[in-house]
């Protein structure tokens, strides 16, 4: 048998064969009766992936055919698992009469859904935005667009180089990624959740550019700060592949956006994931940033807020902006009053989006309609003298009509589909009432025709009565069948009773049968109708829906800062991070015990910082807040420090912790000596870099050789603000060699075998590492932990000049002295102990009783 020829099957099964061979990447549910069915290669893929029974359903071309199904109803949940998966599925459902004609149903594919084009609310993470991608390739260049289509957000951006495009990726995180079939990517992108192929002809930038065009309505893309080839490539195989799935037009998608690639703080792909800005290292979505940071009322704005926290921006003005927002929106807790407003505020950026797709659900009106009526509120309340706040009204427009038809329209609790009925309100169309009525008040209508005929013919025994093979009829007795009168018209007759019908009783029994149906499909139109009218005023409805989200996420900066202690930094134009008393802002919030604040300085003259201090001291957290700190004063939100002044930052840089990259072939030294690269190939001097302990991965003075030979590196040549952790003393010497280089410690106390951590930074470098100490702390057993100590003793003697061991001479640090933070409650204790003349035992007791103090 040929590939096409599925002659030898059932009528059935060469259907489903035939529209299969139109979605081969696409797992096909095709609907029998309450099911949907897959068959063959898909049965089995669902079956594993859906953990659903595989049977097989007879035999078609004398083989049993795999099958698994999923009931009709339940569909929804398996959608959204099999999206989550990077799946695609074409929805086959059955048209027209079942008892019609010979053979099977007629079946079409009615909807595609794709991972990256879901619109249901059912399948979509209302947090997070959800982004179709596509990739065009020209050497080392790439353009990416990405569309979400939900909400109609369409933007395109170009990027030189592999390491770029791992940044957008990660930033972007798509639910789906289309890629020419002839492209170079690195294999990891080819194997992303979601990643899939297309033909090269769907890259065509004249094509592409005709479909942007026409999807806009415009002679060229000017407008759209014209795209280059390689852009509308992409853009357009992305807008085309958008509409194949829909089968729709896509009115919501009106402009596309080119983004600058620069203009915002860069991040690489390592540097995001490490500062677990919206989601942690391993894969979850608290304890991260965005999870501290977000308190906003509204989905859309908690989507909006990953945005910002996603792009930290360069532009000092759109930066102060928001500050003086956030600053004009905490004064009388003016956020608090807009917050209670916002409560009813649905999702409208999506709301808009399935009404323009034409899928809005009657329960999305009803909560468009709650949002519209709580706009002229937020207008009141945006109202202000202050031109910081009234300028946000620009955009926002008020819908009184819409509010209002809607209202009208929709009954307040709907159910969940306009399919069966029961959606538009009563009062709102005069025909709708009367075709409802007819349909529930049939049996009144029959009563009364009754008693009305029995007192006009006086005859006792009439009676309307109703069955399925003769309707509505008039039974007579009989004896009273003679009297009937001229206008019955005999029908039945049966042993005791004579059957008569009229032609009243005929129209009405057409009406009534047909009213519940006529009401159905005129819910329908009536509903089309109405998603039709606010279709028309989508383009402003879509800007307002914007605003709410900008203002609620201003809100929520501002109530992070009464809640939390943010303070909004001080944002200069020289090279400057300073951080008075800085906590991290995630540390902070699951910490048991009180976190001790810590200060930094950096500047012109002071550029990079050695850190080093035990194990455990605190060493990554400083580094990480710093970094978060410094982010989050270029998303425009408040810091969590007592101050911060911050000047202008291109890129953030972190090499923090190490793992294996098993997918891309690289191992744990081979993953960190890439990273250096990057950074010591990109930083510049307005750059932040975070080292933590470079050189790990290999032997002692290789890793020694080459931690030193990137600080100096960085120190001299590139001279980006620098926070540099190690455990190798020797790079402490660093400071004495290079002006700009400075050494500080996370200090921890010791008592005998124990030690404490004070997570203070100091000035100076750390005399000791506590290795052994932490190791015993961790559970290592005494035995092991005293042949280590053993070693150390016979390492220490044997190579005193072992750099990795050797204690520095306590340097006489040119530190700011007040750089650092005040001292904790416990150390001010300890200092009017003159600490400095406590043994480290009295020191240890003291602390021990300050503890229980506090
Ligand atoms: N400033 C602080 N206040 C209170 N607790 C802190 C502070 N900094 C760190 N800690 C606590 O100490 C733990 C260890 O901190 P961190 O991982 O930063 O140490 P480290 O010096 O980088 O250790 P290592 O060298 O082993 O990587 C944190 O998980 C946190 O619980």
């Amino acid at each position: 048998m040929s590939k096409d020829d599925f002659s030898a099957h059932t009528p059935m099964m060469q259907q489903y064969l035939r529209i299969k061979a139109e979605h081969p990447n696409q797992l096909v549910f095709y609907r029998m009766g309450d099911f949907y069915e897959l068959f063959f290669g898909d049965a089995e893929k669902a079956a594993r992936l859906l953990d659903i029974t595989l049977t097989a359903r007879g035999q078609s071309s004398g083989k049993p055919i795999p099958m698994a199904g999923v009931p009709y109803h339940a569909a929804e949940g398996y959608l959204a698992r099999l999206v989550r998966l990077g799946e695609s599925v074409a929805i086959c459902e059955q048209f027209g009469d079942p008892t019609a004609g010979k053979g099977p149903m007629e079946r079409r594919v009615a909807r595609i859904v794709t991972p990256g084009t879901v619109s249901d609310e059912a399948l979509l993470d209302e947090r997070r935005d959800n982004l179709l991608c596509a990739l065009a390739q020209h050497g080392d260049h790439f353009a990416a667009a990405s569309l979400d289509l939900a909400a109609g957000r369409f933007t395109v951006t170009q990027l030189d180089g592999h390491e770029a495009l791992l940044a957008l990726l990660e930033r972007w995180q798509p639910a789906e990624l289309l890629y020419s079939e002839d492209a170079l990517l690195p294999e990891s992108v080819r194997q992303r959740t979601g990643a899939r192929s297309r033909p090269v002809w769907e890259f065509d930038a004249e094509v592409g550019k005709r479909q942007l065009c026409q999807q806009f309505g415009t002679h060229d893309l000017s407008g759209f700060g014209s795209p280059g080839a390689l852009e509308i490539a992409a853009a357009g195989c992305l807008l085309q592949y958008a509409r194949d799935t829909q089968r729709t037009s896509l009115p919501h998608v009106r402009g596309l956006r080119r983004e600058d690639h620069n203009a915002g703080i860069q991040l690489d792909a390592a540097t995001r994931r490490n500062l677990e800005l919206v989601q942690t290292l391993d894969g979850r979505d608290t304890h991260t940033l965005a999870w501290v940071l977000d308190s906003t009322t509204t989905a859309m704005g908690a989507r909006l807020l990953r945005r910002w926290i996603n792009q930290p921006l360069r532009d000092r003005t759109t930066l102060l902006q928001r500050q003086e927002r956030v600053a004009r929106l905490r004064q009388g807790w003016l956020f608090e009053e807009l917050r209670r407003v916002l409560e009813d505020v649905g999702d409208m950026e999506r709301i808009l989006g399935r009404v323009a797709l034409r899928s809005a659900r009657p329960r999305d009106l009803t909560r468009l309609a709650q949002s519209l009526h709580a706009l002229p509120r937020i207008h009141g309340l945006l109202d202000d003298d202050n031109p910081v706040l009234a300028s946000l009204k620009k955009s926002l427009t008020l819908f009184p009509e819409e509010a209002d038809l809607l209202q009208r329209a929709v009954i307040e609790n709907p159910p969940m589909l306009i399919r069966d009925g029961g959606v538009v309100a009563p009062g709102y169309n005069a025909e709708l009432d009367e075709l409802r009525a007819i349909s529930q008040n049939a049996g009144d209508v029959l009563v009364a025709i009754e008693k009305r005929e029995r007192e006009r013919t006086g005859l006792s025994t009439l009676r309307v009565k109703y069955n399925r093979v003769h309707g509505y009829y008039i039974e007579l007795s009989r004896r009273e069948a003679e009297q009937a009168p001229a206008d019955y018209v005999r029908r039945q007759t049966m042993k005791n009773a004579e059957r008569f019908i009229t032609p009243e009783l005929k129209t009405f029994e057409d009406k009534a049968l047909s009213a519940n149906s006529r009401a159905l499909a005129l819910e329908k139109t009536l509903y089309d109708e109405l998603l039709e009218k606010i279709a028309e005023r989508l383009g402003l409805l879509q800007e307002s829906a914007a605003l709410l989200a900008e203002v609620d996420v201003l809100c929520c900066f501002a109530e992070r800062c009464e809640v939390l202690g943010y303070v909004l930094p001080e944002l200069v134009d020289e090279p400057i991070l300073e951080i008075v008393d800085g906590r991290h802002p995630v540390v902070e919030q699951v910490l048991d015990d009180a976190f001790v604040p810590n200060s930094l300085h950096l500047d012109r003259q002071r550029r990079m910082l050695i850190i080093t201090g035990p194990n455990m001291g605190g060493k990554s957290t400083y580094m990480r807040q710093t970094a978060l700190i410094a982010l989050m004063a270029h998303i425009g939100c408040g810091v969590p420090a007592a101050g911060a002044r911050i000047g202008p930052l291109d890129r953030i840089f972190t090499r923090i912790g190490s793992s294996d990259d098993l997918a891309g072939g690289r191992s744990t030294f081979m993953v960190e000596m890439a990273e250096t690269a990057n950074i010591l190939n990109h930083a510049t001097s307005e750059s932040l870099v975070l080292m933590d302990e470079i050189g790990r991965g290999t032997s002692t003075f290789d890793g020694l050789a080459l931690a030193w030979a990137a600080a100096r590196h960085l120190g001299t040549e590139l001279q980006p603000f620098t926070l540099f952790a190690t455990h190798y003393f020797e790079l402490t010497q660093l400071a004495d060699e290079m002006p700009a280089v400075f050494n500080a410690h996370l200090s921890a106390a010791e008592h005998e075998d124990n030690i404490v951590f004070l997570h203070r930074v100091q000035e100076g470098p750390a005399s000791r590492s506590y290795g052994l100490q932490v190791a015993q702390l961790a559970g290592v057993p005494p035995i092991v932990i005293r042949q280590a100590r053993e070693k150390l003793t016979e390492l220490e003697n044997g190579a005193p000049g072992d750099p990795a061991r050797a204690a520095p001479a306590a340097a006489a640090s040119p530190l700011q002295p007040d750089m650092f933070a005040a001292p904790s409650r416990v150390e001010q204790e300890l200092r009017q102990l003159e600490p400095d003349n406590l043994t480290p035992k009295q020191a240890l007791e003291a602390l021990y009783q300050l503890r229980q103090l506090l």
